[in-house]
């Protein structure tokens, strides 16, 4: 989608994240690495970026997986929108300033809302589990 100017996936928006999604089979995966401004406790990256890498790589998820679901795999319909509605986060370990990997799948869906699951992992290991669930926008449908 251009123009996008979204904090967390906008290729429009420069002071944003600009993670880029895309399916492995099942699960959307996403590979990004901090600023070095984007820490929180020494060595370790501030909580509030992983929260919104997995707000934003969850809600692309939902996003993604409606498009497919209609089956439009790839062209971005300004029909179908999708807004975060709820997020539980589980912050495991400290999450290294370093590459991170995000991993997400469709848990199931009811209605308009998507329930999606997130892990932020960082060499492999998980360090934040997240539980979102995104909702489709009504007037859209
Ligand atoms: C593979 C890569 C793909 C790449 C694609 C690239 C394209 C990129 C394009 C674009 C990027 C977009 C990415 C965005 C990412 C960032 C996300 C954000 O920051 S979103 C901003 C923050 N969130 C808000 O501001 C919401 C504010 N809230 C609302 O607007 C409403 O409350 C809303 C829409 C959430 C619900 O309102 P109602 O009127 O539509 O719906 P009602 O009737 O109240 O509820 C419907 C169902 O949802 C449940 N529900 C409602 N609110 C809920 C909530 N907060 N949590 C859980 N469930 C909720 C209800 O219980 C109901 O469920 P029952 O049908 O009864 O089973």
């Amino acid at each position: 989608m251009r123009p996008n100017g979204c904090f967390g996936c906008g290729q429009d928006n420069p002071y944003g994240l600009q993670i880029e999604s895309h399916w492995e089979g099942d699960e959307v995966v996403c590979q990004w690495t901090p600023k070095e401004y984007m820490i929180g406790p020494p060595n370790y990256l501030y909580g509030g970026i992983s929260a919104s890498l997995i707000d934003c790589h969850s809600v692309n998820t939902a996003l993604s997986y409606a498009h497919k679901k209609v089956g439009n795999d790839d062209k971005y319909d300004r029909s179908i929108q999708m807004v975060t509605g709820s997020m539980n986060l589980r912050y495991i370990k400290p999450v290294p300033m370093r590459e991170v990997e995000l991993r997400a799948t469709v848990e199931k869906v009811e209605g308009r809302k998507y329930f999606i699951k997130t892990e932020l992992q960082s060499d492999g290991i998980t360090c934040v589990r997240g539980d979102v669930v995104a909702i489709q926008l009504k007037a859209a449908q």
